[in-house]
């Protein structure tokens, strides 16, 4: 039988018999099988190449899903969930802190119905943070969307959240705020000049009571002033406070239930009693600006309901991020300031010296809140001990590798900033309130201690200068005009919000003018 080899080595059949095609010359059938032997090496190494790039690939993802951290899932359904909560409900939660000591610390767990991943360390929180829209996008858990709004700020990501984004820090900035400092030290003085008249307060109900009159003026101008509409709104925001972390069992009588009414409630309130009532010349209308600005930005899908639904969760978002949290803060700085004479004579004599530096009754600048430095360090301390808010919610949007673990993909990544801010490698004696701390960084930059009061990275608090300055003007008031006496002995607890047994009631009384101090005390 003839046959010869073609090109491509095969032999060709026509009919019964063999086509030779080609010369079958012997230096062809060199060349020939010259190429067929390249053409084996080549296959070999193409599929060396692929079995090298794949095997480990897949040996790695065998490994990465056995390379979650240690951890509990805790009690079917619940998980972990109610022994964080009566954690948090003691004057020392441990939860965090035991779970670090057992499990390292990044650990597994089960909170809010779903599965996560805690982190309690300062670096490890921080990367996560500037992480965001990339490998980590917002979590919060179902309860916090619905009851605050799936169009709330903290809910949303992506290209709606980066508008909402911009409206936020426009709005928030410096050059607004500095404008607006006669406006809040009117809110503070009109809450704090009836203190003189009382025999005692509730810390707490005054501390919110101005916390919600500034941002609402700062949202809705004088429209929504102190009165009935104004303390059942407040009422409101309490019961959807507890909400926002609760199980999201919507049955009557649970907190969740109880929130979603709240949030309706508040709704139907803003909206019959604020919104749609007249306002009055000049007043700053960020609701109306919102709207406005949103239907600008024209993101594909926004009808006018959306835009409807859009404001209100906006509105109600920031009433509730930005009072809540101030109000916490204020109410604990408080305490603190009570329970140290040092920080208290410290604090005194810095707006003392403010103080006298102007004419009698002259209102307060921009330049005197700058000057508020022992102030700041007050404040800064205060959020590390008692931040209002203690965890931060993302969700992994691939498998994450982190510290030699893997965070999967869809999964919680909680990051515990209360318990970061008691690392006693970070902090020493982390229990210890020591605003003097913080003086150190202003000296040296590179001793900037990893304070995550305010979050971190892209959604890094956009209301942060506004708080700083309100507290940092009560304070101003409180330190200058009153002396503070505890009304008794009162337990605190951290869920949903720090606070006190009592609201911390104290007894008040107006300094004499002539014991007011004008040198400056510095105890070190
Ligand atoms: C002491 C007071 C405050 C504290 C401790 C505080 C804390 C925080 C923290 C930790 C975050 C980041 C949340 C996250 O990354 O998941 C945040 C975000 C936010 N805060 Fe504040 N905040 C305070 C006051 C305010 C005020 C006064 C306002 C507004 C008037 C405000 C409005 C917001 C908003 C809208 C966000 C969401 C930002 C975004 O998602 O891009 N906060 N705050």
């Amino acid at each position: 039988m003839n046959c010869c080899v073609s090109l491509w080595g095969e032999r060709e059949k026509v009919g019964g018999g063999v086509l030779e095609r080609g010369l079958c010359v012997q230096s062809e059938m060199d060349g020939r099988l010259f190429l067929q032997g390249l053409e084996t090496v080549a296959f070999v190494c193409v599929s060396v190449l692929l079995i090298s790039q794949l095997w480990p690939k897949n040996e790695e993802r065998a490994k990465i899903n056995t390379r979650l951290p240690r951890g509990s899932y805790g009690l079917p359904l619940v998980g972990e969930t109610l022994k964080y909560m009566a954690s948090m409900m003691t004057s020392a939660p441990a939860f965090m802190a035991e779970h670090r000591q057992k499990y390292g610390e990044m650990f597994k767990s089960k909170l809010m119905g779903a599965f996560c991943i805690i982190t309690t360390k300062a670096d490890t929180i921080k990367w996560v943070l500037n992480h965001e829209g990339k490998q980590f996008v917002t979590g919060y858990p179902k309860s916090f969307r619905k009851v605050l709004g799936e169009y709330a700020a903290l809910s949303l990501h992506g290209d709606q959240w980066k508008s909402t984004r911009r409206f936020l820090v426009n709005s928030l900035r410096v050059e607004l705020l500095r404008e607006r400092i006669p406006t809040i030290e009117q809110a503070v003085l009109e809450n704090l000049n009836p203190w003189a008249a009382k025999e005692s307060v509730s810390i707490r109900e005054e501390t919110k009571t101005l916390a919600f009159n500034v941002v609402a003026q700062y949202l809705l101008g004088s429209r929504l002033k102190s009165g009935p509409v104004n303390d059942s709104l407040r009422n409101d925001f309490y019961t959807l406070t507890e909400g926002l972390f609760a199980l999201p069992i919507n049955l009557p009588g649970t907190n969740y239930r109880k929130g979603l009414e709240a949030r309706a409630r508040i709704i139907e309130t803003l909206e019959r009693d604020v919104v749609s009532q007249a306002r009055p010349v000049g007043d700053e209308d960020q609701y109306a600006d919102y709207m406005d600005y949103m239907r600008k930005e024209n993101l594909p899908g926004t009808t006018e309901e959306l835009l409807l639904e859009k404001t209100r969760c906006h509105v109600l978002g920031m009433l509730f991020a930005g009072h809540e949290t101030a109000a916490s803060a204020m109410l604990f700085a408080v305490k603190y300031i009570m329970d140290n004479p040092r920080v208290l004579n410290e604090l005194r004599a810095e707006h003392e010296n403010i103080r006298i530096s102007k004419f009698e009754g002259g209102s307060l600048t921009w330049d005197d809140y700058k000057n508020m430095r022992f102030t700041q360090s007050v404040i800064t301390e205060t959020l590390r001990l008692a931040n209002p808010v203690a965890l931060l919610w993302r969700e992994a949007t691939e498998d994450v590798q982190l510290n030699g673990y893997v965070i999967p993909k869809g999964w919680k990544t909680v990051c515990a900033i209360r318990e970061a801010h008691h690392d006693p490698a970070l902090f020493d004696r982390p229990s210890e309130f020591n605003p003097w701390r913080h003086e150190q960084e202003v000296m040296n930059p590179a001793k900037k201690l990893p304070l995550l009061g305010f979050g971190g990275g892209p959604r890094y608090c956009p209301g942060a200068e506004l708080a700083r300055a309100e507290i940092c003007i009560f304070l101003h008031h409180l330190v200058t005009k009153f002396d503070l006496k505890s009304c008794g002995e009162e337990t605190v607890s951290f869920f949903p919000v720090p606070k006190f047994s009592n609201g911390l009631q104290v007894q008040v009384q107006e300094r004499d003018l002539s014991t007011r101090i004008s040198h400056k005390i510095r105890v070190h």
